[in-house]
């Protein structure tokens, strides 16, 4: 059998375009006490004379991708976010006006709104530096029945907060792996997983009003996080179990919540190699990272009452 070879057809390089996806700037502007943030997602696309990138491997006219991420961050900080449009806007004219080969710039954003954490109205002071997430988080209830006993775990998942002072971090272990600065004002964010069980089992007992119950326990989820001066995601997590658990009331009692807290890591930039002073009194500008991520998990009682959620709050 004879094998035909054929020529190697002719190829030809189609459309193309490059950049930095997804970076999570956030800023934190300052007026006294009282703070704004802005959190935007901004994803960079360049196209333009960039053949030989792709067929001779000369990089002449690439810029890296590095340096549009950078150009976000430094941008923030230096022109603010007025909006995303107007931000958005910024970028694509600095790319193309800036180099030559750039012929065209697409900027998307994805902007996640916050609104102040007022604690269900009864936050106080803390309301200028704490902020909750836009959207509901979502609200689960397990039931069980084994014909004379009911047990009731309600919780809550998606509940995104952050604060942007009072929090540090310091005074923890030092071993020979240990890069981590310690930080005695830091963004602290996360995103509640919570589960509470009632000491309710059934009649004669009047039934909780769950809703109430519900409204009473998240109002003093965020009113904790508000107002503790947090030493760590730890310390914090304690404040909201022991709030929600004195705050419950003889008929909704609660014997038990269990936390599972993603550590949303903000990390300050440096912008000092662009001749920029981050985290002045008056902004600051951070990387909002997603993973790794610290994961701070435990279960907070009233005294004397036995452990019944499970560790693994999945399984829930
Ligand atoms: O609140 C924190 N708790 C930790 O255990 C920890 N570990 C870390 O690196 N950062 C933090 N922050």
């Amino acid at each position: 059998m004879t094998v035909h070879s054929r020529p190697a057809p002719a190829v030809v390089l189609g459309q193309n375009q490059y950049g930095k996806a997804e970076c999570h700037v956030v800023r934190i502007t300052r007026n006294g006490a009282t703070h704004h943030i802005k959190d935007l997602d901004v994803s960079i696309a360049l196209s333009g004379d960039l053949e030989e990138v792709h067929l001779s491997g000369s990089n002449a006219n690439c810029l890296p991708t590095d340096t549009m991420k950078n150009t976000v961050y430094a941008f923030a900080k230096q022109h603010g976010i007025e909006s995303a449009e107007q931000f958005g806007m910024l970028l694509a004219r600095h790319f193309v006006t800036g180099q030559g080969p750039i012929k065209r710039a697409r900027v998307r954003i994805a902007e996640h709104a916050w609104e102040r954490n007022d604690g269900g109205g009864r936050a106080g002071a803390a309301v200028g530096h704490s902020f909750v997430r836009k959207g509901q988080e979502t609200r689960l209830a397990q039931v069980t029945f084994d014909g004379e006993r009911s047990q009731v775990v309600s919780g809550l998942k998606d509940l995104v907060v952050l604060n942007s002072t009072n929090s540090e971090f310091w005074g923890y272990i030092k071993d020979e792996y240990t890069t981590l600065e310690e930080t005695w004002d830091r963004v602290l964010a996360t995103e509640v997983s919570a589960r509470w069980r009632f000491s309710w089992t059934g009649e004669p007992r009047p039934e909780p009003a769950w809703d109430r119950s519900y409204q009473q326990v998240r109002a003093d989820m965020l009113r904790a996080f508000a107002e503790t001066y947090s030493l760590s995601l730890q310390q914090t997590l304690y404040e909201m179990g022991a709030r929600v658990i004195a705050g419950s009331d003889e008929v909704a009692e609660i014997d038990e919540v269990r936390f599972s807290l993603p550590n949303k890591h903000h990390f300050l930039v440096d912008l000092k190699p662009f001749g920029l002073e981050n985290d002045t009194a008056d902004s600051a500008v951070y990387h909002a990272s997603d993973r790794p991520y610290g994961l701070i998990e435990a279960t907070v009682l009233r005294e004397g009452a036995e452990a019944g959620i499970p560790l693994d709050l999945t399984n829930l």
